[in-house]
Parts: structure tokens; C-alpha cells; sequence
């Protein structure tokens, strides 16, 4: 049976999605978005130009087989996030839009006032929001109530390939959640996109990792497999933790008896 992400009415098949910073090469880029098996793909609606199809970064994503989700990376405030994601669809893009409002560029954590304010008005608009946040339980609730499709909270700041250091957090958003949780930013190391799956993440988002790999196309490959396991774990159903040693073979009824 098919375990298939569902987002706004849209299924994937695929529980990672990518984005294409840092990437030394657009070969390389291709070589990771490949092998991580990603059908959606985010692109800095600041890098490219969408009104060109020879843009170098949008001419290398085949659009029948990825979503291409533009993601409003640098916008300092609502007003901006909001330009530019009119901008996106003006330019012919679907009204999918990756929501990030980062004021501060030491470390690009979201603005919470301000990406909701940003989220209200794209939803109003028909936009389907997926906004960047950090791991607050509260702000996700009014994130979701305003009719965003999910909900990405951070595993850690952008960039810092720390992991999944907002866990207990995310277990509340997790277990609170309508939408499906996309764990964003920070997961350095597959270990890290499978640990978040098996808190049951329903997707997670991976850039830095791939991109700064010394093999791009090799890492994404490892993401793949990681998610699936993390995944396949979660769906297990996995122990619960103990504080008490527990054994795991009968500790009586031999040696002894035999005197
Ligand atoms: C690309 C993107 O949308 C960002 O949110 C972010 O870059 C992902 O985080 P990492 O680069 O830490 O994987």
C-alpha cells in the first residue's frame, strides 16, 4: 500500500523536498535532486528571474517532474514576503509558496508576527502557505487556523547542520497538528532527517546538507533512504523510552539450577 504526503489536496510520493542554494554546480544541484527522489523543489524567489526560462537555475528543474515551490527567503517583513510571492505568480508560477520571513541575517530565525500577518493575507488571496517557522506550538495552532496547507518548524537555524534540537517541540506541534509537519532547516547528517520522521514529521526539507556534500548526488541518495527508514520506523510504531533497564532474555532458570 502507498503511504503517499498529501498537501493541500496534492500527493507525493516522496517525503523530502530540497532546496537548490549553495548548490558549486547546476550539474550538481541536478545530480542531488535526482538521486534524493524530491518532487518538490524550492527555489529563492530572489535568485531567479521567472519571467526567463533560460534562467540557469530554472532551466535545469524539469518542471513536469518536480513541484517547484518558491520560497520567499530574504524578506525582512510581511509586506515583502507578500510582494514576492504575487510576483511568483505573476510570473506563471503555481500559487504554492514556501512562506520565510527572516528580519535578522545572523540567524535567519522566522519573524513569528510577521509570517502570520504575510500568511493571513496569501491565504485570503488563494495562495497555498507553507510557512517556515520556529518549533512554537502556539504560533503553528494560529498558523493552521488561518488555513495554511502545513506547518515547517525548524529543526535548527538555517544552515547549521545541528539537527533536530527543538525535538520536544516539535512533538507538541506534531501531535497537535491538522496539516502535515514538514521539519525545515538545519538537518545536517541523514540521521538527523530520519530522526525527525520517526517523531513523525510527515516530510522534511533539506538543503545545506546536499549542497555543501562533497558528493551532492551520493548525499541525497542517503536523505532518501534515511526518510524512508525514518518513516517506515514511525509507522512501526516504535518503543517507548524507559528509564529502567528491562531485559531482553529471561535472567533466571539456568546456571544455578544445575549444582
Ligand atoms: C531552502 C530553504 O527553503 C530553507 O528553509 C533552508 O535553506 C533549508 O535549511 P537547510 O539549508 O539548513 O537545510
Amino acid at each position: 500500500m502507498s503511504d503517499l504526503l498529501t498537501i493541500a489536496g496534492r500527493s507525493f510520493r516522496s517525503r523530502l523536498m530540497v532546496g537548490t542554494g549553495k548548490f558549486s554546480s547546476s550539474s550538481a544541484m541536478v545530480a542531488a535532486l535526482e538521486a534524493s527522489g524530491a518532487e518538490i523543489v524550492t527555489v529563492a524567489l530572489r535568485r531567479v528571474d521567472l519571467h526567463n526560462p533560460q534562467d540557469d537555475m530554472l532551466a535545469h528543474i524539469d518542471r513536469q517532474k518536480y513541484l517547484l515551490l518558491p520560497n520567499t527567503s530574504g524578506a525582512r517583513d510581511a509586506e515583502e514576503a507578500v510582494r514576492l510571492a504575487r510576483l511568483a505568480r505573476a510570473a506563471g508560477c503555481e500559487p504554492w509558496v514556501k512562506l520565510e520571513v527572516t528580519p535578522d541575517p545572523y540567524y535567519l530565525l522566522p519573524d513569528p508576527v510577521e509570517t502570520l500577518k504575510a500568511a493571513e493575507i496569501l491565504v485570503r488571496e488563494g495562495f497555498t502557505v507553507l510557512p517556515y517557522i520556529n518549533a512554537d506550538p502556539v504560533l503553528a495552532k494560529h498558523l493552521q487556523e488561518a488555513g495554511t496547507a502545513t506547518v515547517m518548524p525548524l529543526g535548527a537555524p538555517i544552515g547549521t547542520n545541528r539537527g533536530v534540537r527543538t525535538r520536544d517541540q516539535l512533538a507538541i506541534i506534531i501531535e497537535q497538528a491538522i496539516v502535515p509537519v514538514v521539519v525545515d532547516a538545519g538537518l545536517g547528517a541523514p540521521s538527523h532527517a530520519a530522526e525527525a520522521m520517526e517523531l513523525g514529521a510527515d516530510a522534511v526539507l533539506v538543503n545545506t546538507a546536499l549542497a555543501v556534500a562533497r558528493d551532492p548526488g551520493a548525499m541525497g541518495a542517503a536523505f532518501r533512504k534515511a526518510v524512508e527508514a525514518g518513516r517506515e520506523g514511525y509507522l512501526a510504531g516504535l518503543g517507548e523510552e524507559r528509564s529502567q533497564a528491562e531485559a531482553s532474555s529471561p535472567l533466571t532458570g539456568f546456571l544455578r539450577n544445575e549444582d
